[in-house]
């Protein structure tokens, strides 16, 4: 039988109650955030759109636009690394073209979030600079 660091058995069932649930998010949050460099790299072109939003001082709308970018981004990005990993554990890292596939389509949803972040960015940015 498998122990954890305080040699009680791991958890693999269901959570028992809700704050146990937001328990283990919160702590997928913190592994995410620690183990995916690309997650950090977000972070900072987040910190980059905020900071210059609040400058343009954008309308609430645009803000909208803005806040709903930032987390389809971080949204992909999650799930590429869920797949990433279960890809991992079934292959275990071993070569498979369909393992492949899964893997390269699962980047290709992070690369068209980043572009329709870009595109927002582009238009939110745009209209409150040349006006
Ligand atoms: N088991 C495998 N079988 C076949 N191809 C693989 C396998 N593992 C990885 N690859 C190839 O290597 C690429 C990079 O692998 P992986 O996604 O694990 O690395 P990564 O650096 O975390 O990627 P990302 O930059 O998207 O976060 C995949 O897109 C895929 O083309």
């Amino acid at each position: 039988m498998n122990l954890d660091y305080n040699g009680k058995k791991p958890q693999t069932g269901k959570n028992k109650h809700f704050w146990q649930s937001l328990r283990h998010a919160l702590g997928g949050l913190w592994t995410a955030f620690k183990t995916e460099a690309n997650l950090l790299r977000d972070v900072w072109f987040a910190l980059i759109a905020i900071a210059f939003g609040i400058y343009c001082q954008l309308h609430y709308l645009d803000w909208l636009a803005i806040i709903f970018a930032i987390f389809i981004v971080f949204m992909a990005e999650f799930w590429n690394t869920v797949m990433e990993h279960l890809v991992d554990l079934l292959v275990d890292h071993q070569y498979h073209p369909l393992a492949k596939q899964i893997k390269d389509i699962s980047a290709a949803s992070v690369l068209i979030s980043a572009i329709l972040a870009l595109l927002i960015g582009a238009i939110v940015f745009g209209h409150a600079i040349f006006n």
